[in-house]
Formats: structure tokens, sequence, C-alpha cells
């Protein structure tokens, strides 16, 4: 039994006091739900200002983690500095960050260790760009990012405790969501090659969909049964979508 997950991503939003408001809001309307696991993710600086505020089964995530331990690396986050302040779960290898950002499968493998070394939960944003569906390449471009992270991260370790998010590029903040059908094709599709490479997780990984979930959609799409909860990047900005989205599925 996966118990549903819904994540929000704040992405590069909000002042402090926003921040506070935002997390205020949430708490109010999440915190009596039961059998779902809640996560927010504020920027950065947020994040002391909101783990102050977050009730049980409401935890803190971070966009990312450095890819070393602390040390020399100017800008960087080291992962144990976010378990330090109460993080648990950190987006890695999000669309945004391989875009705007050029990380690639080799530095979110080594940000995977860390979060892993630091005791955080990762979620591993993997996904296709509209180009590379239409292409037909949506399972090899998929297949190819989880794969290129288990092979970096040796047979020990391997994913442990994370979750994989399958966020198509074409569906993030475009209002174009993924099917309930075609998500669910992908997520069944990543729980075969986790029955492949980690067969030991294949059952138990929990796999989130990105991309442009809304109160108006999530039911359809966290109904699918290889769907186990929700990456949500603009409906997490307001307490109220983002709620309605956690009580859709509390209640499937
Ligand atoms: O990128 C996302 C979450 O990480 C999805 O963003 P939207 O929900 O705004 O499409």
């Amino acid at each position: 039994m996966r118990t549903p997950l819904i994540a929000g991503n704040w992405k590069m939003n909000g002042l402090s006091a926003d921040a506070v408001a935002l997390a205020d809001g949430v708490v109010q309307r999440v915190a009596g739900l039961d059998g779902i696991e809640t996560v927010i993710c504020p920027p950065f600086v947020h994040l002391p200002g909101v783990a102050g505020r977050l009730s049980d089964g409401i935890h803190l995530g971070a966009q990312n983690c450095a890819d070393a331990g602390q040390g020399a690396r100017t800008g960087e986050i080291a992962a144990d500095m976010l378990a330090d302040l109460g993080v648990r779960y950190v987006i890695l290898g999000h669309s945004e960050r391989r875009q705007f950002y050029g990380e690639d499968d080799a530095t979110i493998a080594a940000r995977y260790a860390q979060a892993l070394g630091a005791g955080l939960r990762p979620i591993l944003c993997v996904g296709e760009t509209l180009e590379e569906r239409d292409a037909g390449r949506t399972q090899a471009v998929v297949a190819e990012q989880i794969n290129g992270v288990i092979d970096r991260l040796g047979s020990d370790t391997g994913l442990g405790h994370g979750v994989i998010a399958y966020e198509p590029v074409w569906a993030i903040g475009t209002g174009r969501t993924a099917t309930a059908v075609q998500a669910q094709g992908v997520h069944a599709f990543i729980r075969e090659i986790l029955g492949e490479r980690q067969p030991g997780l294949a059952d138990t990984m929990r796999l989130l969909y990105g991309g442009s979930m809304k109160p108006a959609n999530a039911a359809d799409l966290l109904a699918q049964p290889d769907v186990d909860g929700g990456l949500i990047g603009g409906a997490s900005l307001d307490a109220e979508d983002f709620a309605a989205i956690c009580a859709a599925a509390a209640r499937g």
C-alpha cells in the first residue's frame, strides 16, 4: 500500500511574508486530512520561516541540494544543511534545472547520493519534451533519465527511499495536462524499469505526476493505479487549490 503524496513546488515565488501566509493557509486546510502525506517546497531562503508553521503529516521539502558535501561550492546548499532545518524531501533534476542550469544525469545522481546520505528523500523528476514525445521517444527519454541515475548510484544504495515524479515538460506551466491514460502509461513503464533495475522498489516506490495538475483534473489523474500523488507547481501557490488536490488524493 503506497501512501499518496502531494508535494507543492513553489519554485522561485514569494517574499518571506507570502511564504509564511501560504504555509499557514495550507496547514489550516490540509491538517485534518487522513491517509496522505503532504510536502511543501518553498525557496531555500523561506525554509526556516516555513519550518516553524508546519504540523503533523505536512513536511518540508527543498527544491535542490548540492552535488557535494559542505565546502567550496559557492551558491550551493549542502544536503545536511537542509536536513538540519527539518527538511525531509528534496526535488532533484527538475526540468527547469536541466533546461536553465544545464543539470545532467551525472550531477543529478551526485545530488541524489548526497540527499540520501543526509537522510533526505529525493524526488527525482523525469519527463520528455514535446519534440521528444512527438518523435515517439517518451519511453526512451524517461528510461535514460532513470537509468542514468541508477547506474551512477551503484547497486548498494540504488534509488533508496526516493520518489520519482513524471513531469512531461510540455505540461509544465502550460495548462496542458497529460491525460490520465497518458500519465498512467508512463507511470506503468517506470514501474517496469524499477522491476528490472530495482526489483525491491517496484511495488513500494511512489510515482508522482506533475504538469498542470489542478483541482479540476486531480481526481482523474490520482485514480490511476500507478499514480501515487502529484508534484504541483502553479496550483500550490493557492492554498485552496492545493488543499483541494490534497483532498482528492485523500478520497482516492
Ligand atoms: O513543474 C511542476 C512541478 O514541479 C509543475 O508545474 P505546474 O503545476 O505549474 O504545471
